[in-house]
């Protein structure tokens, strides 16, 4: 089977960057190496072959390569390991001219992405995610940050990388489950903006679960959903408005995430999210049945759930759905369509029909 071709979605901005997705896309490293360019790599622990073959690409170039391991997922995103970044950077004498590579997961790109944002107040990125999470949606965006004890992701920056490289054979050693929760995002982009996304899923969703067996499929949806998040963030990078749409499904979902104390996969969560907002939104009139049903299919198609059973827990859903971002006041505001690829807000809605949506997703089909 032939390898897929490289192919590069521009973000515009100011200054904009590319995503390149494909085999060649480690070669696009070499533009960010000048000579005698110090680079500090944040490597997450099972990606130093990686992080070497990228040293060398540097090297090669006659930039001067730091590789730094950090601690595995969320473990990374504190503000301990963020200030022994900014401790080494200290060390080796980093200037505004130098650079951050990220090699990694969602968590490691999140956090290379906040060191550069801060060192000397803001030098270059490039990322280098290793995760279909980490490809459509936490590297692209330039959103970054870390975690505190009182909740994830709030304290950060928006601040763009220079690249997002990422040759989708770095995905294969990842377990299934995980690649499966990644396609909840690319899902989600098929339902705001891109339903080919939703056709290609449901044509094959076997391979479209399996970027090993389907290279080719899975360069087209990572690149299609990286599509949907390039315009989107070029169009309102700072969330001021449009960005809220990359939202959808998680207003619930993040509540899930919280009430489950964040032993569910994020996309996992989102994929019930998603289910949870079309109830909600068809019976305040905006989806149909169909797409309602659509929702379901698609997703269980890929083995998500769909369904959040079990115990009553919607007072603690309706308190972490009233602490979401979205949220003014003590309005809840939530992302939802108003047909496919046609994303609104639907904002205070009757608490009856929240209840009715909950109880809903909590039926297994
Ligand atoms: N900045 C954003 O816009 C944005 C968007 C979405 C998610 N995020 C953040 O991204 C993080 C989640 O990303 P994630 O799902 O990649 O999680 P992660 O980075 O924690 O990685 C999950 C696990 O997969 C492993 N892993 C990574 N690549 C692998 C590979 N190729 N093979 C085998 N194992 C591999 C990691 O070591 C880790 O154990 C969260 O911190 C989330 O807040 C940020
Ligand atoms: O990039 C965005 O904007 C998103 O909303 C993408 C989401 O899929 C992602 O989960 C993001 O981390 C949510 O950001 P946060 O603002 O809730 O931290
Ligand atoms: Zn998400």
């Amino acid at each position: 089977m032939s390898a897929p071709a490289t192919r590069t979605v521009e973000v515009r901005g100011e200054p904009g960057y590319a995503v390149h997705v494909g085999p060649d896309a480690l070669a696009h490293l070499t533009a960010h190496a000048r000579e005698g360019r110090r680079v500090l790599l944040v490597v997450q622990p099972g990606r130093a072959q990686l992080a070497a073959q990228a040293a060398a690409v540097l090297a090669d170039a006659g930039a001067r390569p730091v590789v730094v391991e950090v601690p595995d997922a969320e473990a990374a995103k504190t503000a301990q390991v963020l200030e022994s970044l900014w401790r080494r950077l200290g060390q080796e004498g980093f200037t505004r001219d130098d650079l951050v590579v990220g090699v990694g997961g969602g968590a490691v790109t999140d956090l290379a992405g906040f060191v550069a944002a801060t060192w000397l107040r803001g030098v270059e990125s490039v990322l280098l995610p290793t995760s279909l999470l980490g490809v459509v949606d936490a590297a692209v965006g330039g959103k970054t940050g870390i975690n505190t004890p009182e909740g994830k992701n709030l304290v950060g920056a928006f601040h763009p990388p220079r690249a997002v490289l990422c040759d989708p054979a770095w995905l294969a050693s990842m377990p299934r489950a995980d690649y499966v929760s990644g396609l909840a995002e690319v899902v989600k982009a098929g339902f705001i903006a891109d339903p080919v996304i939703l056709d290609l899923v449901e044509a094959d969703p076997v391979a479209a679960g399996d970027p090993t067996a389907a290279p080719g499929l899975a360069v087209e949806l990572i690149t299609r959903a990286v599509r949907v998040k390039a315009e989107v963030v070029a169009a309102d990078l700072r969330e001021a408005s449009l960005r809220e749409i990359l939202n959808y499904g998680h207003t619930f979902g993040h509540a899930v995430e919280q009430v489950e104390d964040y032993r569910w996969r994020h996309g996992d969560a989102v994929a019930v999210g998603m289910v949870f907002v079309a109830e909600l939104a068809h019976r305040a009139g905006l989806v149909d049945q169909a797409l309602l049903e659509r929702h379901r299919t698609v997703l269980g198609s890929l083995g998500l759930p769909t369904a959040y059973p079990g115990p009553d827990r919607w007072e603690e859903l309706r308190t972490a759905m009233a602490r979401d971002k979205k949220s003014r006041g003590s309005t809840l505001r939530f992302v939802a369509l108003e047909g496919l690829a046609s994303p609104t807000r639907l904002e205070a809605p009757d608490e009856a029909l929240l209840r009715e949506a909950y109880e809903a997703v909590r039926r297994p089909r």
